[in-house]
């Protein structure tokens, strides 16, 4: 049995996603303790219970401590047998996070699956879902993921309601060696609002497009309005393999929502790098599972957490070093597989 302490440096909900989604892929149980330590409100919370049930259902699983504010779960895999079913997180927690911990899955399911999940789109401290479908399966088709997602209807805090499906085909990992960014001056982004007036995302988009524009960059943002049952905006653009959002919130008005969301991009642009600083955690079970090396922006603790995961459940070393050439600035992360 693995033991793996929840409280490892970022000791956040990601080393239970990570555990699970590889204890599944293994076969092997894994023990976490410690869970979520070094948050305010210990313990698994509903979105994490939904990755862990996700998880379950693929692998018909037996697991221990599986409820509200518990600090430590056992989860014993079973044969993956890919199923389609729909899945409710109960709040407005994020679905993002959820294709998070399935997306590995596809390296060992023999045929497609389709998992309609129901909770939040776009909510703070996680990937807002345009990010999920632009940079994490753009990036992730280079190491050879086939994955698809559409968003039936988009989901805000506190009352959630977003609907997306997603569909997980066989993939076969492969090697990737990722190291700096196109040239692209492309961004393309999408600039959204529900239950708002169409005005909103209309002026995100202008003080976004006048900054990028200002810097040389070619802007292409998509407007949309919805109806639902929760109310929000926000805004989220890539450039190639790096992307960047803003999520709107009361009282912060559109221009600064806009604003924002484009200098964070450019900063990230400046590095260089091929890969930004949340894609740097997010490609970590990939790169253990098909070796490379891949050029981030910045090293997270989410990212040095994920290897610590990573490395107990395959027999794989993880090497960081600075990258300081043709104009870039960041890290190279690779691994032998
Ligand atoms: N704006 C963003 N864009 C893209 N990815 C993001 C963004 N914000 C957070 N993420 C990603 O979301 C994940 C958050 O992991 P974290 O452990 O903090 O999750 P959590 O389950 O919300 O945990 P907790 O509630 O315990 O903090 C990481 O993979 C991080 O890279």
């Amino acid at each position: 049995m693995i033991v793996i302490d929840g409280s490892y440096l970022e000791g956040g909900g990601q080393i239970v996603r990570t555990s699970i989604a590889l204890s599944a892929i293994t076969q092997k149980p894994v023990k976490i303790i410690n869970i979520r330590k070094k948050r305010k409100n210990k313990g698994l919370s509903y979105q994490h219970i939904a990755c862990v049930k996700a998880v379950k259902k693929l692998c018909n699983a037996d697991v221990d401590g599986l409820y509200v504010g518990s600090e430590e779960l056992t989860f014993y895999p079973n044969k993956i047998s890919p199923k389609s079913f729909k899945l409710d997180i109960g709040t407005a927690g994020s679905i993002s996070l959820v294709i998070q911990t399935l997306l590995p899955i596809s390296a060992v399911i023999k045929k497609p699956t389709t998992i309609t999940i129901t909770g939040g789109t776009d909510v703070k401290n996680a990937p807002p879902i345009d990010y999920m479908k632009n940079v994490v399966l753009k990036v992730l088709s280079c190491v050879g993921v086939d994955a698809n997602i559409e968003v039936l209807k988009r989901g805000f805090y506190p009352e959630g309601g977003g609907v997306v499906k997603l569909t997980l085909k066989p993939s076969k990992i492969k090697e990737i060696e990722l190291i700096e960014h196109s040239e692209d001056k492309k961004v393309e982004g999408i600039a959204y609002a529900q239950n708002l007036t169409d005005d909103i995302p209309k002026r995100m988009r202008k003080s976004c497009s006048e900054l990028l524009m200002k810097n040389g960059y070619l802007p292409n943002i998509k407007l949309e309005n919805s109806k639902g049952i929760s109310t929000g905006a926000g805004i989220v653009l890539w450039c190639d393999t790096v992307g960047e959002s803003c999520l709107g919130e009361k009282g912060l008005r559109s221009e600064i929502v806009g604003k924002m969301a484009a200098e964070r991009l450019l900063e990230e642009l400046k590095s260089g790098m091929a890969l930004d600083k949340y894609m740097g955690d997010q490609i970590i079970p990939f790169l253990a599972m098909g070796k490379g090396r891949v050029g981030v922006s910045k090293i997270t603790n989410h990212t040095r957490t994920n290897i610590y995961v990573v490395e107990n459940f395959f027999d794989v070393k993880f090497e960081i070093e600075e990258y300081n050439e043709n104009g870039c600035n960041g890290h190279i992360i690779k691994t032998e597989g």
